[in-house]
């Protein structure tokens, strides 16, 4: 079998990807993005576009003066201000590449630049000749390259070449090919440009009818050696070629297209979530390879073929890029094998029977909440432990408040196989109303010392988790209860924090780092 040919990785998370509407990121961050750039073994970082402000221009420099390792490079238009301001930048870079570019379809020759086919093309030569005498590593991009004509892309691109471009690259700018499409336009100029091998060929494809992945791999298939891409698939309108969604695709099916990159896969989860944490835009959960869902696994089919051997549902390992193990999410459509297996993981091992209970118990439990919690399992098989050891649980509840009335609460509890209910009238809110009526039933009294609530999910149907440290006879106890609803939430947690009174043992209420 041939050796795997290499294939350039060139990141454009900084300079296109930045271009994004709501992506824009200062000094420190992009400092830190370059940083973690370099750790993911990109070849290419393209840190900016020096002319297009003061701030860009010390972006550029500061990445070049501190990353190593990596190719560093600054975007220009084919004008003499912008590739001087660039090549200014990258002085101190230990690999500097200057990237000029120049439109060339029809659409942009006549509306946006004003010039002919001859004057794009001397344009194109007197960009790469003076980028060329301050630097070696030249980049040439025909824009809208996808959408030019097949003959005239051929002349740009061979005086591009012959001018001293190094890397000639193929934007597909407005996201306007198919993979078919794509890969004809790397295929033509592989056949037809005669110094075409003196350059690597490179695509940069955007994502506005969602083939941007595919028509960069449709492009390796036909000859490209550089793929540009950004991480999380940021970029101008719908975004860029995903950097982890291609890296993976030539890494998993490598028996297809024989090409390997330099990548540490397993940076990929990390600099994404690095990404959006400096953004603030988060990538949709069902996104490929770092999308919190990519190696979550929902359906009691599925979980049962993972637990047999994970190969039946899973193309790449979740840790081979970044993620530490696959997900096993228990909901609704989970089945016995995957609820066993989890239980067994938090230490409470169920078979036969029990299992079924505890099943049908969580089968009712998945069908009022969306997610389930380890803490919700625990809870549903001390639950059914906690029957005969007396432990309360909550039936329901109903509360009223007015503005100018005493708030009232009635909870149903169960002990085992009896129920009781009781009203409580009174109280400094709704919650005291529930706590108090939950006292009455239970006999015994818990002051609450501490109360928070917070989100554990996000949305609209986020679910609430409520922390209640109450303390009883000198001694402190913990709850906890989580909800779509928070006053159940609050009432679970208190009802949790009371059996635990009840069960007596705590610690000292005044030793709080000790409670159980
Ligand atoms: C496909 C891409 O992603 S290309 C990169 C796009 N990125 C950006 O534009 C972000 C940074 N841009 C900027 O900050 C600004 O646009 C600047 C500083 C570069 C230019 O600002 P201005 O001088 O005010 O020009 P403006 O943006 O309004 O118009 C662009 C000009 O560049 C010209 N131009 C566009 N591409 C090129 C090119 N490759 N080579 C030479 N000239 C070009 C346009 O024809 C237009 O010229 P005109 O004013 O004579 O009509
Ligand atoms: C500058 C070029 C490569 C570009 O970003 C595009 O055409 O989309």
């Amino acid at each position: 079998m041939s050796q795997p040919r290499p294939i350039t990785i060139f990141d454009t998370t900084l300079r296109d990807g930045e271009q994004s509407p709501g992506a824009s990121m200062n000094l420190a961050e992009k400092l830190e993005m370059a940083a973690a750039l370099a750790d993911l073994r990109v070849d290419v970082i393209e840190a900016g576009f020096p002319i297009a402000s003061p701030g860009d221009f010390e972006s550029v420099r500061a990445i070049a003066d501190a990353v190593r390792g990596v190719q560093v490079c600054g975007l220009a238009r084919c004008n003499d201000a912008d590739i001087d301001r660039a090549a200014d930048a990258l002085t101190e870079a230990e690999a500097p590449r200057i990237h000029v570019f120049l439109a060339t379809s029809a659409i942009h020759r006549e509306f946006k630049l004003k010039m002919d086919k001859e004057e794009i093309i001397q344009r194109a030569i007197a960009g790469v000749q003076r980028a060329r005498n301050r630097c070696d590593n030249i980049e040439f991009s025909p824009e809208d390259a996808a959408r030019t004509e097949p003959d005239f892309l051929c002349q740009v691109v061979e005086a591009a070449i012959a001018a001293g471009a190094t890397t000639v690259n193929i934007p597909d700018t407005v996201g306007y090919a198919t993979p078919t499409h794509m890969g004809r336009v790397i295929k033509t100029l592989v056949d037809r440009v005669p110094n075409i091998d003196r350059a690597v060929i490179s695509v940069h494809c955007h994502d506005d009818l969602g083939m941007a992945v595919a028509n960069s791999l449709a492009g390796v298939e036909n000859g490209a050696g550089q793929i540009e891409c950004t991480i999380n698939g940021i970029g101008e309108r719908a975004g860029n070629c995903s950097l982890e969604e291609v890296v993976m695709a030539l890494r998993t099916r490598n028996d297809y297209y024989q090409a390997t990159t330099r990548i540490d896969a397993t940076r990929l989860v990390p600099t994404s979530r690095l990404l959006s944490s400096i953004t603030g835009m988060e990538v949709q959960r069902n996104k490929a390879i770092v999308g919190r869902n990519a190696f979550a696994h929902e359906s009691g089919i599925h979980q049962d073929g993972m637990l047999k051997e994970p190969t039946t549902y899973e193309i790449m390992r979740p840790e081979d890029v970044g993620f530490t193990k696959t997900d096993l999410v228990l909901g609704k459509h989970s089945g016995r094998a995957a609820l066993a297996d989890r239980l067994k993981a938090l230490g409470h091992p169920v078979e036969g029977e029990t299992l079924n209970v505890v099943f049908a118990a969580f089968k009712k439990l998945a069908d009022k909440k969306k997610e389930i919690y380890d803490a919700d399992l625990v809870a549903l098989v001390e639950k059914r432990a906690g029957v005969a050891a007396g432990v309360w649980s909550l039936v329901s509840y109903e509360v009223k408040t007015h503005t100018n009335d005493v708030p009232s609460a009635t909870v149903t509890l169960a002990q085992g196989d009896r129920q009781v209910t009781e009203t409580f009238f009174g109280g400094d809110g709704p919650l005291d109303a529930l706590f108090n009526a939950v006292q009455k039933i239970t006999g015994a009294e818990v002051a609450v010392r501490d109360y928070r609530v917070h989100s554990v999910t996000r949305g609209a149907d986020a679910q609430g988790e409520a922390t209640i440290e109450g303390v009883a006879e000198g001694r402190l106890y913990r709850g906890h209860g989580v909800s779509t609803d928070t006053v159940e939430a609050s009432t679970l947690a208190f009802l949790d924090a009371m059996n635990r009174a009840l069960a007596g043992g705590g610690p000292p209420a005044d030793l709080r780092r000790n409670a159980v």
